[in-house]
């Protein structure tokens, strides 16, 4: 019998994955990247840092080291690298995507044999209930959350060179803290916007939004986009909103859009991450079912929401690659409409 190497060496470098990633996350619960940022270059100052073994210390910087996260060597000192870096504590860290990743998310996923079976939640198995329920009643983990979420948000300054703003009534449906509009109006100085977003929500993003563009150039309003949405904008924006809601739904909220578009000159432009079917890649299929993981929920592929904007009489007219293989997709409407 031949044994076949590549293979062997292919499954354990999968298998050893979830290893990688614990391996990191006790690195950023130590504080690792941050001592080692300080100046603690040796076993026994970053275990007198820690407070852990020099031992322990000694066996998971070895890994890191080969992992590239950190180089040098225990006996040369160890040096922080671009990886290391971007775990150091501080605006735009991804420490807190690191920590939610390696606690919280690494149990949901330790269902992932239940929620793949039954496409429901791992999370709920768990924690014995809804995640957004459990971030109601856990703070920490609610701002190490919205850390997460603003940390991955780091696409937001490629989107105004995707789609031209200038001169634009810019409306963005579910715009949650304001980032994405703040962004999009310091871009184009002659457009004005308005966010939309649930009532719980939208102080944050006025306080926030008055602060970076002035009010003067943007409203912030309360409301339910399977309801309605503000009239009259040139651009609407559906940034990572969609992925938790049913096909239904999101034609609906489609629909709602198209109508209150300021004429046929109008675009819907819809950010996110879509994954796919053919020669698919492993981030967006990897989030699709992390999605499942926490939620329930799903990404789709370009071509399902191609069929959701067509049912509500849309139509695709171009798509823009951004960062962390997020994709802008701009459509029509297929008729001139009036609200
Ligand atoms: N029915 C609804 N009407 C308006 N906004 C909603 C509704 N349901 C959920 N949302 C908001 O949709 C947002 C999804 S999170 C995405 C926020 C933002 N667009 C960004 O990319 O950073 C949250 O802010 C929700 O509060």
């Amino acid at each position: 019998m031949t044994v076949d190497v590549q293979a062997t060496r292919d499954v354990v470098d999968i298998i050893t994955g979830g290893w990688r990633a614990q391996a990191l996350y006790t690195a950023v619960r130590l504080g690792l990247p941050d001592h080692v940022a300080a100046g603690c270059d040796n076993d026994v100052e970053l275990a007198k840092a820690t407070g852990a073994s020099e031992g322990g210390v000694h066996r998971l910087m070895r890994l890191l080291v080969a992992m590239g996260v950190f180089t040098g060597s225990a006996a040369t000192g160890y040096r922080g690298t671009r990886v290391s870096a971007a775990l150091v504590d501080g605006p735009q860290s991804l420490r807190d995507m690191c920590l939610l990743y390696g606690e919280e998310f690494h149990s949901a996923w330790n269902h992932a044999p239940h929620a793949i079976s039954t496409e429901s939640s791992g999370f709920e198995v768990a924690y014995d209930q809804p995640f957004y329920a459990y971030l109601a009643e856990a703070p920490a983990t609610a701002r190490r959350f919205q850390r997460t979420m603003n940390a991955a948000s780091m696409f937001f300054h490629r989107v105004p060179a995707a789609f031209d703003f200038e001169g634009k009534k810019v409306v963005d449906v579910g715009g949650g803290g304001g980032q994405l509009l703040a962004t999009v109006l310091r871009a184009a100085p002659d457009a004005t916007g308005t966010l939309l977003d649930r009532e719980h929500m939208t102080a944050k993003a006025r306080e926030y939004l008055h602060a970076e563009v002035g009010a003067k150039r943007v409203e912030v309003v309360d409301g339910d986009m399977f309801t309605g949405v503000p009239k009259g904008g040139d651009v609407y924006i559906l940034c990572r909103v969609l992925a938790g809601h049913g096909d239904e739904d999101v034609v609906r909220v489609f629909e709602h859009c198209r109508r209150a578009m300021a004429d046929a000159s109008s675009r819907l432009l819809i950010l996110d991450r879509f994954v796919e079917d053919e020669n698919p890649t492993v981030l967006p299929a990897l989030w699709d079912l992390h999605l499942l993981m926490t939620t329930g929920g799903e990404h789709r592929t370009a071509d399902r929401v191609t069929r959701l904007l067509e049912r509500a009489g849309l139509f695709v007219e171009r798509t823009a690659d951004l960062p962390m293989e997020t994709t802008a997709l701009v459509a029509a409407p297929r008729t001139p409409q009036r609200a």
